[in-house]
């Protein structure tokens, strides 16, 4: 029941026509271990490609997706073997301290996606369309998600919602060659007229409109489609009507897979601020901002008490006769205070115990 032949049929349409451009820009062709197994690659599987996408959706293998935002984070998400990392414009919450999406720029976008791209070599990369930038006709849409490839790096964009003119730039983006991502249910960017990042299809009309924009999304080419704040059993219907996977934010566990926001799910979220932005569907694997907070008071605390830097970390050295030469001259100077401090350390340097560092005098 999980599929039926006429619907794996359309979605390897869909892909063929889509993956091309993933398979060529991130492939190239360049021999396999050239390209990722040489010294430079930070991971030792191939990129991940529509096709590979397509392949665990037929299989009913879920999608795994991670929102990260800079270069650590993309390192960590593609040795985590993550599908799919998408560079989100929630970037603009959880790295910029703003209470919306709404203030990320183009800019903001690409800065972000090219630190993603130089630290995750295999996951499939998404960029977010920030709010601004495909909205006013369907060439600002193309043209927005062309630089998102050309200039940062991506594999793939995103846009959020449903509607008439949403589908057009979906479908423009998608005939332009470029794999784009939906993204309906809860979208952000849509707060002004949604008052909140208040959950959606919560009574009929509201889920009739999140399956409709769907569909719609789907027929414009869309390779997948992001539901975000919905009803599970809304969501179960929407993955069951569609031939192309959906994955979910707060949607249950039926969807064709799952996305969660880097810093929500290590528990990073430490100040008052965090608190109000994240999300209560996200699940903690972490609690990484306790880590962070203890981690630094500790240092504070070692600073204030001089129990940092000890000599293990006070790796520099000069030999017995260069300071006897650097004495000398201090005292020539008439800097006796500096002589004295100067002579006081290097006691010091020989007390810890720790051998001196031959290094070439410069
Ligand atoms: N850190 C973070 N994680 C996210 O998942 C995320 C962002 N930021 N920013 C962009 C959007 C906004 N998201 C959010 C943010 C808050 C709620 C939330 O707390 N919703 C409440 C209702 C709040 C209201 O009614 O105003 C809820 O009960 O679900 C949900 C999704 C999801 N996205
Ligand atoms: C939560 C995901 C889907 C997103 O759009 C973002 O991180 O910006
Ligand atoms: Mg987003």
């Amino acid at each position: 029941m999980w599929r039926s032949s006429v619907s794996l049929r359309s979605f390897g349409e869909v892909y063929s026509k889509l993956s091309r451009c993933v398979e060529t820009r991130s492939m190239s062709n360049l021999p396999e271990s050239t390209v990722y197994g040489g010294p430079k690659s930070k991971s030792p599987w191939k990129r991940v490609t529509l096709r590979h996408l397509e392949a665990k959706y037929l299989t009913n293998q879920p999608i795994t997706m991670v929102t990260a935002y800079d270069y650590p984070s993309g390192v960590h998400v593609d040795r985590a073997g993550i599908d799919i990392c998408l560079v989100g414009d929630s970037v603009g919450m959880v790295v910029h301290g703003h209470d919306t999406t709404l203030p990320v720029t183009m800019d903001d976008m690409l800065l972000h996606c090219k630190a993603v791209a130089r630290g995750a070599d295999r996951p499939l990369l998404v960029g977010d369309l920030p709010f601004g930038s495909y909205e006013q006709s369907s060439q600002q849409a193309v043209a927005s998600a062309t630089r998102m490839l050309k200039e940062g790096g991506m594999d793939a964009v995103k846009m959020e919602g449903g509607g008439g003119s949403r589908v057009q730039a979906a479908r423009a983006i998608s005939e332009a060659g470029i794999a784009v991502m939906g993204h309906v249910g809860l979208t952000p960017q849509a707060i002004s007229v949604l008052g909140g990042f208040r959950p959606q299809g919560r009574n009929l009309d509201s889920a009739l409109q999140v399956l409709d924009h769907a569909l719609a999304l789907q027929s414009a080419g869309c390779f997948s489609i992001v539901l975000e704040c919905v009803p599970s059993p809304i969501a179960a219907a929407v993955t069951a009507a569609l031939k192309i996977p959906t994955i979910g934010i707060g949607a249950g566990p039926e969807c064709s897979g799952q996305v969660l926001v880097y810093h929500d799910l290590l528990g990073m979220m430490q100040h008052p601020h965090y608190v109000k932005v994240t999300p209560k569907f996200s699940k903690q694997y972490a609690s990484l901002g306790n880590v962070i907070q203890d981690a630094l008071s500790q240092y504070r605390e070692e600073v204030s008490s001089k129990a940092f830097p000890s000599p293990v970390h006070t790796p520099y050295r000069i030999d017995d006769e260069q300071t006897s030469a650097f004495l000398e001259a201090l005292e020539k100077r008439g800097l006796h205070e500096a002589a004295d401090a100067a002579q006081a350390a290097a006691l010091h340097d020989v007390a810890s115990g720790e051998p001196p560092i031959k290094t070439p005098v410069d």
